[in-house]
């Protein structure tokens, strides 16, 4: 039985890439700077010491990042033995977002331009939200800046419940966020306007628009709900998903991965929130997974809370306990199961600003009768996506170096 199990640790970034200065991100490192700040004592808020991995470091998590940056992360070393093969990835795509790293690690790199709002105040055009406003009958919206999701709820949500205006911002990403309470403004009125956002965006080329519905009463105890929902552009190609399932196979989302690939190559969804529910929710579709299907997991956790967020303990503490879970998984994989994790950019919490950083992503893959050992530089994260291409015996796509032998 063949079936294909992706681990997307969002934002698990291993060292920076070879162009990460055209990004600013000279330096960063995603996992290196956890695990140093760590083994200094500076990450113990609900968690101690050293930053323990040894699923991960088994997989080739240490060696890997080894590779990428030229020294083992502080706590790993080469005294781990290996159970998989390992590799580290750099990112064709011109975007260090979150579709263009999904899209490129299923075999589309995102070679074009998106559009983006890079001013940091009065990031929107005006005839765009003057469009959007009146399709809804709107008199106003707040924010029209760079933010970070959190910090602009506590700025901007009572004055927002309050006005009933809705929270417009964006980042370094090309995106449109559109931030309502859920009670007050209504989720079902947030996701119409994002709706109308996204069709009213055509011209932009902007990758995503997202829904961010909040609860709670004031700027102390707002938060996020669960129901968030990204409305996505359509992929430029077909990835390794559509042809799976063009070809008659299932590919499971778990979380969010159905929204970053618009729906598009998936047979069944399956909602999840937080770590926990997610990995839970990916081991029960293994066990239900028959021949030729990928259940393919996104852990945004790491990314949306702890990376974007700054909060190094946060991610340690989340790398552990996804690390805690990995031998539930790895018992019940078949002999010929193939199972990859990676990430789709890196969001380095020390780093300054909120936003993500250009590195190179973990390829840590296991089973399908590969190698113990080294993959090496891959030159893309379509890597990825050929190698699954060639596991189940698919067309070969039109990027990417396959590291795995059809059977
Ligand atoms: O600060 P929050 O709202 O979490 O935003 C983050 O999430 C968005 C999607 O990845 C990006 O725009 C990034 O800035
Ligand atoms: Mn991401
Ligand atoms: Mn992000």
């Amino acid at each position: 039985m063949k079936r294909t199990i992706i681990m997307m640790l969002d934002s698990f970034g291993v060292g920076a890439a070879g162009d990460a200065a055209a990004f600013g991100d000279t330096g960063s490192d995603t996992f290196g700077h956890i695990a140093q700040a760590c083994a200094n004592g500076e990450a113990n808020d609900g968690r101690e010491g050293p930053l323990k991995l040894p699923n991960l470091a088994r997989l080739g998590l240490g060696h890997a990042a080894m590779e990428s940056t030229g020294a083992f992360a502080a706590g790993f070393d080469d005294k781990v033995e290996l159970i998989g093969a390992y590799g580290h990835a750099q990112e064709l795509s011109t975007g260090k977002d979150t579709p263009s790293g999904h899209w490129e690690m299923a075999g589309v790199p995102v070679l074009f331009d998106w559009g983006y709002f890079s001013d940091l105040t009065e990031s929107f055009p005006s005839a765009l939200t003057d469009k959007i406003l009146a399709r809804a009958g709107l008199s106003g919206f707040l924010g029209n800046c760079h933010a970070s999701g959190t910090t602009i709820l506590e700025q901007l949500g009572e004055e927002h419940m309050r006005s009933g205006l809705p929270i417009f911002y964006t980042s370094a990403d090309s995106v449109f966020q559109i931030a309502c309470h859920e009670q007050s403004f209504g989720l079902d009125n947030l996701y119409r306007l994002c709706e109308i956002a996204r069709e009213e965006l055509a011209p932009y080329n902007i990758g995503r628009v997202i829904a961010r519905p909040f609860d709670g009463t004031g700027p102390a105890d707002f938060a996020r709900t669960g129901n968030r929902r990204d409305y996505s552009l359509t992929p430029p190609a077909k990835t390794v998903l559509d042809k799976l399932s063009d070809a008659g196979g299932e590919v499971v989302s778990v979380g969010k991965i159905a929204d970053i690939y618009a729906h598009c190559g998936i047979t069944k969804k399956v909602k999840a929130n937080g770590l926990e529910a997610l990995f839970d929710a990916t081991l029960e579709q293994v066990k239900l997974a028959g021949d030729r299907t990928i259940v393919f997991t996104n852990f945004v956790d790491f990314d949306s809370h702890y990376g974007h967020r700054r909060d190094v303990a946060g991610y340690a503490r989340a790398l552990e306990y996804f690390d805690s879970r990995l031998p539930e998984l790895l018992a019940i994989l078949g002999k010929e199961d193939l199972l990859l994790l990676t990430a789709d950019h890196g969001c380095d919490p020390t780093w300054p600003g909120t936003d993500h950083t250009r590195e190179h992503v973990p390829v840590l893959a296991y089973g399908a009768g590969l190698a113990v050992g080294s993959l090496g530089l891959r030159q893309s994260f379509a890597d990825m996506g050929q190698s699954i291409a060639s596991y189940f015996g698919l067309e070969p796509m039109e990027y990417g170096e396959s590291f795995i032998a059809g059977m």
